[in-house]
């Protein structure tokens, strides 16, 4: 018997990033949209816990205990009292590894769900939401997915409504940024600028009313105009050549640019399909990236996709 799992990537629409906690993380104002690229994740019945991936990042991505995918089946069956776990989790890899959009986490809150249903567990929202904060910040909204408001570290959510689909590409980088360096760079740069980095330094950020107004009226130029993240200056600093893949994407007709998260993946927001499919190829020949796709969002959460 089998499950597989389709999980959407997710792209922050704003992430207001506020100063540095005791506990090493930042408050933000997370507004995380969940977009049709995705991973699958296979859930088969099998002994232990073990792992294997496909997919042009298959190389990359660490097939032993410290996959989210994994760390996310024991973390269920510990919950459930079940000392000896039995399952192969298949992940199908289209998420860029490292590149700001989620994809660990995807496969993490991908593989709670499969695991639940292989295993006839019937685990509650609320407590997979739980489980999903334990592995991390950007898990719950893997599970939730569509369109939602995350304080805290991220992982407090807050349903967003949405008027519209919305049409994306995604410029993906060679080699990916890791998000607590990233995190790190954004305190440097506020400390050089004397405008201090701690949490009461700060001010704690919020939603920005013109960025939840465009969305809920499905108006992509207003979105356009609203985009921010508070991480692109970091992302910058540590990889300058994200200017080039910015501007080759606005030059192109996107209506809207910015680094996804953490980075360096460059996501751009187009006026329709067509749209997105022509900002795709222009990026793709621009050289400024490895790969551009097309894409639109809002899309569910990690869902079962099928039964074997
Ligand atoms: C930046 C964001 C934006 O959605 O995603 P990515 O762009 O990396 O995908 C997230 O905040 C990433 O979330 P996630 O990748 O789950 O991070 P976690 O595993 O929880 O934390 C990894 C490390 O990132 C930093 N971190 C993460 C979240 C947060 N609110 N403040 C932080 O400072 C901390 O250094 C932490 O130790
Ligand atoms: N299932 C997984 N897929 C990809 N990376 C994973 C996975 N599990 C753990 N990782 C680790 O997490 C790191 C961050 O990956 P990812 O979630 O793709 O990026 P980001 O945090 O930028 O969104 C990777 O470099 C890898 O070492």
């Amino acid at each position: 018997m089998s499950v597989t799992v389709r999980v959407p990537a997710k792209v922050n629409v704003q992430l207001g990033v506020g100063g540095l906690r005791a506990d090493g993380f930042h408050d933000l104002a997370n507004v995380f949209f969940a977009v049709a690229l995705g991973d699958e994740v296979t859930a088969t019945a099998g002994t232990g816990v073990t792992l294997s991936c496909s997919g042009p990042d298959a190389a990359v991505v660490p097939l032993d205990d410290s996959n989210l995918a994994a760390r996310a089946a024991r973390l269920l069956a510990a919950h459930h009292g079940i000392a000896d776990p039995g399952v192969h989790l298949h992940i199908a890899k289209a998420i860029p590894v490292a590149g700001g959009m989620a994809g660990g986490s995807a496969d993490g809150a991908a593989a709670l769900v499969a695991c639940d249903a292989l295993w006839g567990l019937g685990t509650p929202l609320d407590t997979l939401l739980e489980l999903a904060a334990e592995l991390g910040s950007d898990v719950p909204f893997a599970l939730v997915g569509g369109v939602a408001l995350g304080r805290g570290r991220g992982e407090i959510l807050e349903a967003l409504p949405v008027g519209g689909t919305f049409h994306w590409v995604f410029a993906v980088a060679d080699g990916g940024l890791s998000t607590p360096a990233v995190f790190r760079e954004c305190d440097r740069l506020r400390d050089e600028a004397g405008t201090g980095f701690g949490d009461t330094d700060v001010a704690t950020p919020d939603a920005d009313p013109a960025l939840l107004a465009a969305l809920a009226d499905g108006d992509v130029v207003a979105l356009a105009g609203a985009l921010a993240n508070d991480l692109q200056p970091a992302a910058l600093s540590l990889r300058p050549a994200l200017a080039d893949t910015l501007r080759a994407g606005t030059e192109a007709g996107a209506l809207g640019a910015l680094v996804s998260g953490s980075g360096p993946t460059c996501a751009f927001l187009a006026k329709d399909a067509d749209a997105a499919a022509a900002v795709a190829a222009a990026l793709r020949a621009s050289g400024t990236c490895r790969a551009a796709h097309a894409t639109y969002g809002p899309v569910p959460g990690a869902a079962v996709s099928a039964r074997g």
